[in-house]
């Protein structure tokens, strides 16, 4: 099933879930910078507490020493006294709920930033492993709903615990005997509402399973890509079928959780009212027998919601605290992953190197889960390129051309071998200032909904207009934006799709020039263009190529035929290296590859070499 199994995963866990006390005290270490702010809560919990039990042991005071006894003096000064707390204790309250909210957003803002910046710095191998959908999910919904579980398990559970002790030391203080009566009851109402909470808290697990599975499928067929798929395939009445099943599962399950446990709460309620009950029972039999007073009873019936609600509340306490642990074990999951390319320390200006490129004996493999022996897709691959030089990968599709390319921003580490770049070894450099010195054109560029201005802002943000423009001007796309009804500030929609893959990559194009850097790595893209098109692209290339090393996985015939050196790969080997006419008499792989891609473009090598080498000159 598409989507979803995140969530599946997570109310698995939960099921499963233990008393996982590394989790629990890594959880409680992001409260550390707020203790101050957590202590305040406390003595305001303790006050409201306080302050929450006083009023029954004054009704006590008001009935026995002031109605029962004829003195109005003291029903006054009580009953203004009882006002007076309402409002104090009510003051605290709202001190107390904003404090422990703002402690508990704190920390959710805390776990979102934490959560971003540590995905910020993994590697293109862990989002190709993972569905966007569910990080996403982990960021927002996950950290969300750990903030109602810390509210309502940590604060919940101290001021629960609370009120509890405050009550039942009034109580106790008042009458043992009548404490103990109220407690017979608690086992009867605490035992359903843990059950009632457990069946609860499965049925949440499969909720937020449901909404997870439509949110990915919300994002699916909203975007471009998806929204084109599912017109190419006519596939818009199924999506509509399998988006109504959910949600029906959606409805069904919400009204059961609604539902659920309702003749348990009958019979929660039977027992509460048995409390009291009991109390008047045994209590008017001691006060008629003059064993105690009268306002005692009311006090005590007064108290008994004061303990029934936190006590059915805190058997719910074990429930909650295992789906926050799940909730937990998830973000840490994430944030436990070590991104797979470590920073380096050396750091050197943007432009202050050759362009020397030399890969010595690399060998590549990508990590996959559940498997000990990666297979390799990259073997032995030793290649020097000098500065200036264009260097073309050409080989069957799987051979290895993306991943070659995508080491030399280390967007990946070799298993082993060194990639140099001038003498430093790349793993040596800061990432920053190792990709400082390239600039990428990939074979699908993506550009932020944003406009072309501030797309092209992204890859220099200091850039002034004149810049901007001159790099598009180069790029042979200045034209076409200038032409376009908003110009640079039309806003390129989603991925770019506003934009034509010819001017897409010219765009891409001219965001790489922006940064002047001295090593251009390029993945060509591989639909055919019409003359004019592919001579504007061809242009922008050659300008974007002058005086930079290159390495470009080409595409194109003219990309092969201008090559200082062609590249052939095959399984992960370099199987021959030279230029184009003598890797035709001495490769076959390149010569087969030659028809079935290069010559398909139309033209025969010999025509195209001139116009290719007017261009290049130019
Ligand atoms: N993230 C990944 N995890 C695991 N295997 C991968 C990953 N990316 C690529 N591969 C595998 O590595 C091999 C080389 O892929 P690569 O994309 O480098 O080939 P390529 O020569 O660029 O192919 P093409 O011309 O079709 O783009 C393929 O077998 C591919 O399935």
């Amino acid at each position: 099933m598409r989507g979803g199994s995140g969530r599946w995963e997570m109310r698995e866990l939960a099921k499963q879930e233990h008393f996982d006390w590394n989790i629990i005290r890594r959880a409680c270490t992001a409260f550390v910078p707020y203790w101050k702010k957590a202590i305040m809560v406390s003595l305001l919990l303790l006050a409201t507490s306080a302050g929450g039990a006083l009023p029954a042991w004054l009704t006590q005071q008001i009935i026995d020493d002031g109605i029962l006894k004829g003195q109005v003096s003291v029903v006054i000064s009580l009953t203004i006294t009882l006002i007076l707390i309402a409002f104090v204790t009510g003051l605290l309250g709202v001190a107390q709920t904003w404090l422990s909210n703002a402690v508990a957003q704190d920390v959710m803002a805390d776990y979102r930033l934490t959560l971003f910046s540590h995905i910020q710095r993994q590697t293109v191998n862990f989002f190709a492993t993972r569905q966007a959908g569910d990080l996403v999910s982990s960021v927002m919904n996950d950290v969300t709903a750990i903030q109602n579980v810390v509210t309502s398990t940590l604060m919940g559970f101290s001021s629960n615990v609370l009120v509890i002790l405050t009550t039942l030391g009034l109580m106790f203080e008042m009458n043992w005997k009548m404490t103990l009566l109220s407690l017979v009851v608690v086992p009867g109402f605490v035992i359903p509402t843990q059950r009632v909470g457990g069946v609860r808290q499965r049925l949440q697990g499969e909720i937020q399973q449901k909404l997870s599975t439509l949110t990915v499928q919300l994002s699916e067929q909203f975007g471009v890509s998806g929204a084109l798929l599912t017109r190419i395939f006519s596939r818009e009445s199924e999506e509509i079928r399998k988006f109504s099943g959910v949600n029906q599962e959606l409805r069904n399950l919400q009204v059961r959780q609604t539902l659920v446990g309702r003749w348990l709460f009958m019979w929660i309620g039977m027992f509460s009212s048995i409390g009291p009950a009991l109390l008047w029972g045994y209590g008017g039999w001691l006060v008629i027998h003059q064993q105690m007073a009268l306002g005692t009873i009311v006090a005590f019936t007064s108290l008994l919601s004061r303990l029934y609600g936190p006590l059915s509340q805190l058997a719910q306490l074990q429930v909650n605290l295992l789906s926050s642990i799940a909730l937990f074990r998830r973000i840490f999951a994430i944030l436990d992953v070590e991104p797979d390319v470590k920073d380096g320390t050396t750091s050197i200006p943007d432009g202050n190197v050759d362009g020397r490129i030399r890969i010595e004996n690399v060998t590549f493999a990508y990590r996959t889960e559940g498997t000990n022996k990666p297979t390799e897709v990259l073997r032995d691959i030793k290649l020097d390129i000098h500065p200036g030089q264009m260097v073309a990968l050409v080989g069957p599709s799987g051979a290895g051309k993306t991943t070659l390319l995508n080491l030399v921003p280390r967007f990946s580490d070799p298993l082993s071998g060194h990639i140099l770049i001038d003498e430093y070894e790349s793993k040596s450099l800061t990432l920053s200032s190792l990709r400082g010195q390239m600039g990428l054109v990939p074979q699908d560029p993506f550009f932020f909904h944003d406009t072309i201005y501030n797309n092209l802002l992204f890859a220099k943000p200091e850039a002034t207009r004149e810049e901007i423009e001159e790099a598009c001007r180069a790029a042979q796309i200045h034209g076409m934006i200038v032409g376009l009804p908003e110009g640079y500030d039309t806003v390129v929609g989603e991925r770019g799709y506003r934009l034509s893959g010819g001017e897409r990559q010219r765009l891409a194009i001219a965001r790489v020039l922006l940064r002047a850097p001295r090593i251009v790595l390029l993945d060509e893209a591989t639909s055919a263009l019409d003359t004019l098109v592919e001579r504007e692209i061809q242009e922008a290339l050659s300008v974007l190529m002058q005086g930079r090393t290159a390495i470009v996985i080409a595409h194109r015939l003219s990309t092969v035929l201008t090559a200082d050196k062609i590249v052939v790969l095959e399984h992960g080997r370099i199987i021959a290296e030279g230029k184009h006419h003598e890797l035709l008499e001495k490769s076959r792989l390149y010569r087969e590859l030659y028809e079935a891609q290069f010559s398909v473009q139309g033209t025969k090598p010999d025509d195209l070499r001139g116009t290719v080498e007017q261009v290049v000159q130019k």
